[in-house]
């Protein structure tokens, strides 16, 4: 019988709180993610963006399935990720939670992509993409998204979410 080390196989249980403090020292780039189609428009703020493959191309990003957004994502199935630029931190705040709908959008300049979800104008890249899967894990969805168009701009300051705090790398213009 292999040897089994109790202290391995039952990790002290980590709450929230401590999860969410260590999980505030990884940097993430900041996202918009909007949709647009059927159940309407809507569009948040994420940090919980990832690629999963190349082939085919596919991200994952995990919604909170108690947000008011929720509803309008599940039920569109297409979505787009917009990274944001360093100049964007205001707009990351209104699509962060709480601001109605049409004031999220109203604050930027929008495109339609191929699904008609809003591509925003200076997003760094933009990634329109099908929702090919989705699985629950706690209080979040994770949404596999198939890309099925690209837009990139010039822009080359991202702005990153650290410390619980909004950062902005690279070369300034100039
Ligand atoms: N993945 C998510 O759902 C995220 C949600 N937020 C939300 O934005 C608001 C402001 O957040 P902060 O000021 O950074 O303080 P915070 O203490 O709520 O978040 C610190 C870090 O924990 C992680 N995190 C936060 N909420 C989470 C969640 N529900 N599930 C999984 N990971 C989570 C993120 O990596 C975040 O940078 C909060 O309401 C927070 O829940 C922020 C970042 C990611
Ligand atoms: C920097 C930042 C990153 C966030 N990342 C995520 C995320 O990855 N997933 C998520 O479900 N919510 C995330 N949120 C929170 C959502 O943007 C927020 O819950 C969403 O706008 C819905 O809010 P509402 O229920 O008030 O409409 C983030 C917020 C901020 C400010």
């Amino acid at each position: 019988m292999p040897f089994v080390d109790e202290a391995l196989s039952e990790p002290a249980p980590i709450d929230r709180d401590a999860f969410r403090n260590a999980m505030s020292r990884l940097g993430a780039a900041v996202n918009i993610i909007t949709t647009d189609g059927p159940a309407g428009k809507a569009g948040f703020a994420a940090s919980a963006v990832c690629s999963v493959t190349d082939t085919p191309p596919t991200l994952l990003v995990c919604l909170k399935r108690s947000s008011s957004v929720f509803e309008t994502f599940t039920a569109n199935r297409t979505l787009c990720v917009n990274t944001l630029a360093g100049h964007h931190e205001q707009l990351s705040a209104l699509f962060g939670g709480k601001t109605p709908v049409e004031e999220r959008f109203a604050a930027a300049t929008w495109q339609e992509g191929e699904t008609g979800a809003p591509i925003l104008a200076d997003a760094l890249v933009s990634f329109d993409c099908s929702v090919n899967e989705s699985v629950d894990i706690g209080t979040h969805q994770v949404l596999f998204c198939t890309v099925i168009g690209i837009h990139e701009t010039d822009g080359d300051i991202p702005l990153i979410y650290y410390r619980r705090a909004y950062h902005r790398i690279g070369r300034e213009a100039g």
